[in-house]
Order: C-alpha cells, then sequence, then structure tokens
C-alpha cells in the first residue's frame, strides 16, 4: 500500500499575532507579512514539488487565507477543500484578547505558560456574552452545546480533532493522496503530538513557525518515517519556532 504524504502548514502571520495577543477562536486576519509567508509557504510546496491533491482547513479566515494563497502560487488552487471547525486554533477562554506580555506580568511565568503550553492546563472560561466569544456565531450554530467549547487545553483539541483526522484525512492518505492540512500552532501540535507520539511534556517545547510547510512521509501504520517530519525550509523553521516559545517576552 502507498500512503499519500501529509503536508502540515500553519497560517502565515495574523494581525493579532503581530500585536502580541492570544488569538483562539477570534476570527482575525492575516497581515501583509502572513500573506508574504503564505506565498513563500506555495512557492516551498512548488519548488519541492509537492502539490497537494486536496486540502482541509480549519474554519477561520487565516488559516483558509494562507491554503488559498499558496495554493494559488502552487498553481493548485483547483483542488477540493474540506474545512471543519475542529482543525481550529485551540480556543484560549477568557484569554482571547488579552496581551501576552500584561498576562506574563500579571499572572507570573509559571501560571503563563501553564496556559500556553501545558497538556492538561485550560485557561479560565470565556464568558459567553465576552466580546471575544465565538458562541453565538453563524459558523457553530449547527453545534450541540456541549461541544462548542468556552475554553480548551491541548489535551482537549486533540480529543476534538482526531474524530475529524480519522474521517476525513486519513482516507485522502490511505488513497495515495498529498493531503495539504491548513491550520494552527495549537491544533498542528496536537496532530504532531499525536503522529510522534510525543510525550505530554516534551509536547511544551515544540512550537509551529507560521507558513513554512511541514512534510510527513507514513509508513502503511501512518506513523511518520521520518520522526517530527521535515520542514521544507528547515533553518527559518528553526529560527521562527524559536520566535513563537518567546512570544510575551
Ligand atoms: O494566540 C493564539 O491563539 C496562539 C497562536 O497564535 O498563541 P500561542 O502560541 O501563545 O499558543
Amino acid at each position: 500500500m502507498t500512503v499519500g504524504t501529509l503536508v502540515l502548514l500553519r497560517h502565515g502571520e495574523s494581525e493579532w499575532n503581530a500585536k502580541n495577543l492570544f488569538t483562539g477562536w477570534v476570527d482575525v486576519d492575516l497581515n501583509a507579512k502572513g500573506e508574504t509567508e503564505a506565498r513563500r509557504g506555495g512557492e516551498l510546496l512548488k519548488e519541492h514539488g509537492l502539490l497537494p491533491d486536496v486540502v482541509h482547513t480549519s474554519v477561520l479566515r487565516r488559516a483558509i487565507r494562507t491554503s488559498e494563497i499558496a495554493l494559488h502560487t502552487a498553481d493548485r488552487h483547483w483542488i477540493p477543500v474540506r474545512r471543519s471547525w475542529r482543525l481550529n486554533e485551540r480556543h484560549y477562554g477568557a484569554l482571547q484578547g488579552k496581551d501576552k506580555k500584561q498576562t506574563l506580568e500579571e499572572y507570573g511565568e509559571e501560571q503563563f505558560m501553564l496556559w500556553r503550553r501545558s497538556y492538561d492546563t485550560p485557561p479560565p472560561p470565556i464568558d459567553e456574552n465576552d466580546e471575544y466569544s465565538q458562541f453565538s456565531d453563524a459558523r457553530y450554530a449547527n453545534l450541540p452545546p456541549e461541544l462548542k467549547p468556552r475554553t480548551e487545553c491541548l489535551k482537549d483539541v486533540l480529543a476534538r480533532a482526531l474524530p475529524y483526522w480519522y474521517d476525513a484525512v486519513v482516507p485522502d492518505l490511505l488513497a495515495g493522496k498529498t493531503v495539504l492540512v491548513a491550520a494552527h500552532g495549537n491544533s498542528l501540535r496536537a496532530i504532531v503530538k499525536h503522529l510522534d507520539q510525543v510525550s505530554d511534556e516534551a509536547i511544551a517545547k515544540l512550537n509551529i513557525p507560521t507558513g513554512i510547510p511541514l512534510r510527513y512521509d507514513l509508513d502503511d501504520s501512518l506513523h511518520p518515517v521520518t520522526a517530527g517530519g521535515q520542514y521544507l525550509d528547515p533553518e527559518a523553521a528553526k529560527e521562527a519556532a524559536a520566535a513563537v516559545a518567546n512570544q510575551g517576552r
């Protein structure tokens, strides 16, 4: 059996990444740098001959637009698209809209990093009527209330992403396709944790840079041939991942 190739792509820099605000499910757009990163992502796909047959995205603008720009650049704008809230960024609860530096100063390093990177400590829940709540957003109208998050830790993200992974992404991989998944820092960390069987402790140290495609070749059991996959621009990925790790400082 030939298993297809998986390409993970975190959206380019968003308006709120640049302002250093916790974002989560808030539907902010890419900024100009993010659009450039998305184009570069598409060029890398083209240069490496890694041309997606199908794309899966979250229902958030920054991932959708990144995939569109990258695919347009790679001349693959015509491939089938599927979207799911299950690929959304982690819901950041009451931290959505808050400044990362101020939050670090107010709560201290330990609490800040527990909220940002621990596997199972969610931030405080958001109030349904908060200006940054998505409780009444039309795109989630058909979700039963118990599935609509008020906050999420990475463990929650993995639990809601896995049904989509197995129902929608895996069948494409098993059909031998090159599958692009355009999503977010923390939803991609959850998928990487699952693929590479990263421990709950080690996942805290893993950061995904914006706009650089991460290639995974998988064996018949869907285990990565190379642990951690391969960034199409490894040098840029290393530098950009360190910058993500240092946000708030
Ligand atoms: O704000 C967010 O939604 C995420 C991704 O930008 O931030 P962090 O890297 O702090 O988890």
